[in-house]
This record gives C-alpha cells, sequence and structure tokens, in this order.
C-alpha cells in the first residue's frame, strides 16, 4: 500500500472532484459520513457525552458534518470550533450553516484558554482540529488545548490525523492528540510509522473514500507499506529439479569469545531460509559450539582462538558473506573485513560488529560492494550516519547514505524500513517479544541466505524482514511477546513462509 505526502493527497482530493464531477463539499460529505458510520458502529447507540473539536478548515467541515449525523442518531454531541484563525474554508463554512440550521444547535466557540469546556475521563473526543493542512507551529492556547484533552483521558478518535501531527514532517515540542483510534482517508501517512509520532495515531484504520483510482495507481509514492499481498508477490518458489547448488552458498562471518550464539542463530536462520550450503566462519573456541549445535552446517576456522582474524575464504561466483553478527570490533578482525571487502564484488550482509567497524574506519565505505544490505539498529546507524534531529531528517540522512554508497539499509525498529535510494518500504508485521537478543541476528541470517539464492537485495531485504517479522507474530499467537526468545523466530521461518499462500480464516 503507498503512502503519499500531503500536498500529493490534496492533489488526488483536486483530481477526484475533476474526473467524478463532484465538489469538494460532495467529497467531505462522503468522507465523513464513512467515518460517522464507523463511529456509529462502535458506539452503536451508547449513552455517552461526545464532544468533536473542529479546526475551521476541511478537517473542521469534517468534524462538523460527523457531528450533524450523529446528532440526528440522536447521540449527546457538543461541538467546539477552534478558532485558531479568522479564515475558514468553504467546507467549514457550509457544514456550519448546516449544522446550526438542520440540528438547532449552536457550536461554542473557542478563541482562548478561558472558553476550554470541562473534558470528563469518561467523554468521547473526536478530534477534527487539524487534518493534512497543518504546517506551522500552533498558537500557545490552542497548544494547551490538546494538552487539556490528553490530560483529560477521555477515548479520543482522530478525524485523518491526531492534531498536531504533520503528515511527513514534524514542528518540534508541540503537543499532539494521543488519540486511540484515527480513521485515515485513503491512505495511511508516514509519520503514523515514524518512532517519534507513531503512538499518537493509536489504532489506525484506512477510509476508503473513493479517490480517483488511477491517481492512485500511477503517483509515485513516498513509502511503501509492506504486508502479506506486497511480501507474497517477492518469494520465489523452489522448482522439482533442482539441487543444492541452485540455492546458493552463504557464509557467515562473525563470533567471538562469549558471542558465538549470534553466529549460531544467522547460521540456523539462513538454513531455515533455504540456502543449499553453509558455512560459518568463526574463531576456533567456537568449532565445538557450532558443529554441535548446527550439524548442517560447515565451519571454517579462523586463525585464533577467541576473535576473527584475516584468512583466506575459497569464494567462489555467487558465494554470499553475511559479515559482523558477534563479531567484536578488534582491530585484526578489521582487518578480515578489509580485505574481504578488497576482494568481494557481490553484495553482502553486514550487521551488527560489521557496521560497527564500518563507523570506526569510514574509509572502508568507498569499499563496500553495490547492493550490499546494512541492517544496524538504531544505535548502530547514529555510529553510521551521525545524529538527527527527528525522525523525517533520519530519513533523508539513511536515503542519502544509501545513493552514496549504492546499498540498501534496514533500519530496525518496529516498523523496520527498507531504504535503498530513493525507495522507502515500511514493514507492517512484528512485535515487541522481538525486542529480545539475538532476533537481529536470525533477520541477518534470513537476508544473508535470500541473498545466496539468488533475491535481488532490495528484496531479500524487503522479504526477509516480512518473513522474520511475520514468524516473530507466529511465535507469539499461542504465547505472549515476553516469552519469545530469538530462536524460536528461526523454528516458524517455514511456517511465516506457508502463511503467504494461506488465506484468511473467514468467520462462519
Ligand atoms: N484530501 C482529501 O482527500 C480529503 C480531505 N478532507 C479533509 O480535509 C483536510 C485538509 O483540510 P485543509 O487543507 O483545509 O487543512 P486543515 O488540516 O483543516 O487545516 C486548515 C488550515 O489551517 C491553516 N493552518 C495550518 N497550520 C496552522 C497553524 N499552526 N495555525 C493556524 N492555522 C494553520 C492552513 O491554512 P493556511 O493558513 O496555511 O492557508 C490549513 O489549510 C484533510 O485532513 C481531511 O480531513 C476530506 O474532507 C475530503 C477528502
Ligand atoms: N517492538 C518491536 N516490534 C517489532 N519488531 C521489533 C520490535 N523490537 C525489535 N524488533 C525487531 O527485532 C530485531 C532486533 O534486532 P537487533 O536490535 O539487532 O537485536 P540483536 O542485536 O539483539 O540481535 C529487529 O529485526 C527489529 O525490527
Ligand atoms: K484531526
Amino acid at each position: 500500500m503507498k503512502i503519499f505526502t500531503a500536498q500529493q493527497l490534496h492533489e488526488a482530493d483536486q483530481i477526484t472532484q475533476k474526473n467524478q464531477q463532484i465538489t469538494s463539499l460532495e467529497l467531505m460529505e462522503r468522507a465523513s459520513t464513512k467515518i460517522f458510520e464507523e463511529i456509529n458502529n462502535r458506539l452503536n447507540g451508547a449513552e455517552i457525552k461526545i464532544k468533536v473539536f473542529c479546526g475551521i478548515g476541511n478537517n473542521g467541515g469534517d468534524g462538523l458534518v460527523v457531528a450533524r449525523k450523529l446528532m440526528e442518531q440522536g447521540y449527546h454531541v457538543d461541538v467546539y470550533v477552534v478558532n485558531y484563525s479568522d479564515k475558514r474554508s468553504d467546507g467549514f463554512l457550509a457544514n456550519y450553516r448546516v449544522v446550526k440550521e438542520e440540528t438547532k444547535s449552536r457550536p461554542v466557540l473557542l478563541k482562548s484558554e478561558e472558553d476550554f469546556p470541562e473534558i470528563k475521563s469518561n467523554d468521547f473526543v473526536i478530534d477534527a482540529i487539524f487534518g493534512i493542512g497543518l504546517n506551522r507551529p500552533l498558537v500557545g492556547w490552542v497548544q494547551k488545548l490538546i494538552t487539556r484533552i490528553n490530560d483529560s483521558k477521555a477515548f479520543k478518535v482522530a478525524i485523518d490525523m491526531p492534531s498536531g501531527m504533520l503528515a511527513d514532517g514534524v514542528i518540534k515540542d508541540q503537543p499532539i492528540i494521543e488519540a486511540n483510534y484515527t480513521l485515515t482517508f485513503q491512505a495511511p501517512k508516514l509519520a503514523f510509522f515514524l518512532p517519534e509520532t507513531a503512538s499518537y495515531a493509536g489504532n489506525v484504520q484506512i477510509i476508503d473514500i473513493g479517490i480517483d483510482r488511477k491517481y492512485l495507481a500511477e503517483t509515485s509514492a513516498k513509502a511503501i507499506l509492506i504486508g502479506k499481498e506486497q511480501a507474497v508477490s517477492l518469494y520465489q518458489p523452489r522448482s522439482k529439479f533442482t539441487h543444492k547448488g541452485d540455492y546458493g552458498h552463504a557464509y557467515i562471518v562473525g563470533g567471538s569469545y562469549g558471542m558465538m550464539g549470534s553466529v549460531v542463530l544467522s547460521s540456523k536462520a539462513a538454513l531455515r531460509t533455504g540456502v543449499g550450503k553453509l558455512t560459518s566462519v568463526i574463531p576456533q573456541c567456537g568449532y565445538d559450539i557450532l558443529q554441535t549445535s548446527l550439524p548442517e552446517a560447515m565451519v571454517n576456522v579462523v586463525p585464533h582462538d577467541i576473535h576473527l582474524v584475516e584468512t583466506q575464504l575459497e569464494l567462489k561466483e555467487g558465494d554470499i558473506i553475511g559479515f559482523g553478527m558477534g563479531a567484536g570490533t578488534h582491530e585484526k578482525s578489521i582487518e578480515l573485513l578489509t580485505s574481504l571487502l578488497h576482494q568481494v564484488k557481490t553484495p553482502m550482509l553486514i550487521d551488527a560488529d560489521g557496521l560497527n567497524m564500518l563507523s570506526k574506519h569510514p574509509e572502508l565505505l568507498e569499499l563496500i560492494p553495490e547492493k550490499s544490505v546494512l541492517t544496524p539498529h538504531p544505535k548502530e546507524l547514529e555510529r553510521l550516519i551521525g545524529s538527527w534531529n527527528n525522525d523525517f531528517e533520519k530519513l533523508d540522512k539513511v536515503q542519502e547514505f544509501s545513493k552514496k554508497y549504492k546499498v540498501t539499509i534496514v533500519v530496525k525498529g518496529s516498523y523496520t524500513m527498507t531504504i535503498s535510494s530513493d525507495n522507502i518500504y515500511i514493514n507492517t508485521t512484528g512485535n515487541p517479544g522481538m525486542a529480545t537478543a539475538g532476533s537481529g541476528d536470525v533477520l541477518s541470517g534470513v537476508i544473508t541466505g535470500l541473498l545466496a539464492q539468488g533475491y535481488d537485495p532490495a528484496i531479500a531485504a524487503v522479504f526477509g524482514v516480512y518473513i522474520h517479522a511475520q514468524a516473530g507474530d507466529m511465535v507469539i499467537a499461542d504465547s505472549v511477546p515476553d516469552a519469545l526468545i530469538a530462536g524460536d523466530i528461526i523454528e516458524y521461518l517455514g511456517k511465516a513462509i506457508r502463511s503467504l499462500f494461506e488465506k484468511p480464516e473467514t468467520k462462519a
């Protein structure tokens, strides 16, 4: 599913009106009726006090339509107009008149803190103050209103966006409505998936309001959400008359004394993802561990007992290296990475201490084979690209880095983002149970295994992230997130891939 910018969504709105020959007001009525239906279905006639806070733009217009329809349905509704500007959109003005005429109610005008109503914790608040039109800091009293609404602990539903949030930017130190639900029009907004802002949107539901299909299909998106529908098209099935040589040879290079588990996890994950042959390249202290815990792996020890050092690998064309898990950053181990970077021309996967080595020696960045995949968690990313002021700046910096070194970067997190040049792919699977030591090592193994099987690197990253997180979700389906350990994710990789081809159960 595509994520568009606010500007694109405004454009989509215009094109829809033109192509469907409807007025802006008719589109607003259509969109807001859907919101009303959602809310009405949920409230089911409940005797609850509904407070609708409307801005003076089209988001406020939506709020007025929803308020009118709720009143007509018999709900107890109070409407507040947040008068942050003297300008009013046509959609707002028209619906303001209709509300007054048809419901005989009079919206309360809020102009300062003195006008704020009391909001009780059992009230139901509809936030229609700002939508995608917010473009600058809010005046103080409107900020205070947002804080007041949040402090009330009332249940909050945001229309299109929680007010105070920008679709594709950020205003520093500004309060945002902490919505329980956001009913958003047509397409999700980028801010719903970024660590700093995601939680404000609560549960997001996308409301199809019949925006021009051609525009949606043909306009290039700011980012793409990856779910089952997208992932299934990336899978490469095995054919019958094949042998292990057709599925590649992966080398997992990593480990140090006390950290050998990372190599076991990565190696096993690569095998479970379908790689034909796998060699773990490790310090000598890990030999017995690897051979005992993973008999399917071949083991190649470097000439040092406790950490990696330079060694010659007999690499053949197409062999793939996954480097860095549990490796430490000893200078002698960095010599191995340096020599591999000089020797290898095929894309590599670099993770964990491999990334820390690159941060320590940025001169190595130029040597990374084109199309390699780097999988940093936020701290590793910061070491690599420097700090950022907000998530949008982070994305810009990652895109710049990706273009400069021609690599794909997997920014791990609750919504892991895979960035390849101008493309941003946002993963929608995964759960907090995966915030546990070793789950990143599993992901590295998965992606290395896919690379070795010939998946295009950006696809290996996007697909690998999806099945890794989907496996994590399947682990907790009959357990709890707290109990998940990284090894469980490996055991569910097969089921995660199979789930791509299973139809969701339909209720009788
Ligand atoms: N696109 C679609 O598909 C559909 C969209 N619909 C709805 O329209 C909503 C967008 O409406 P909108 O453009 O009128 O903007 P909205 O968010 O109401 O803001 C109002 C105005 O406030 C201003 N302003 C900005 N920041 C400010 C600040 N800090 N302090 C003071 N003023 C500030 C700014 O105007 P400016 O002053 O910059 O000219 C802005 O225009 C959208 O979210 C959805 O709910 C649906 O009805 C139908 C389908
Ligand atoms: N809250 C979360 N929701 C979804 N996925 C998560 C969450 N926390 C962590 N993960 C996933 O778990 C993995 C953790 O990787 P990483 O931090 O490198 O762990 P480690 O270094 O211990 O192996 C990443 O793939 C990340 O996306
Ligand atoms: K809103």
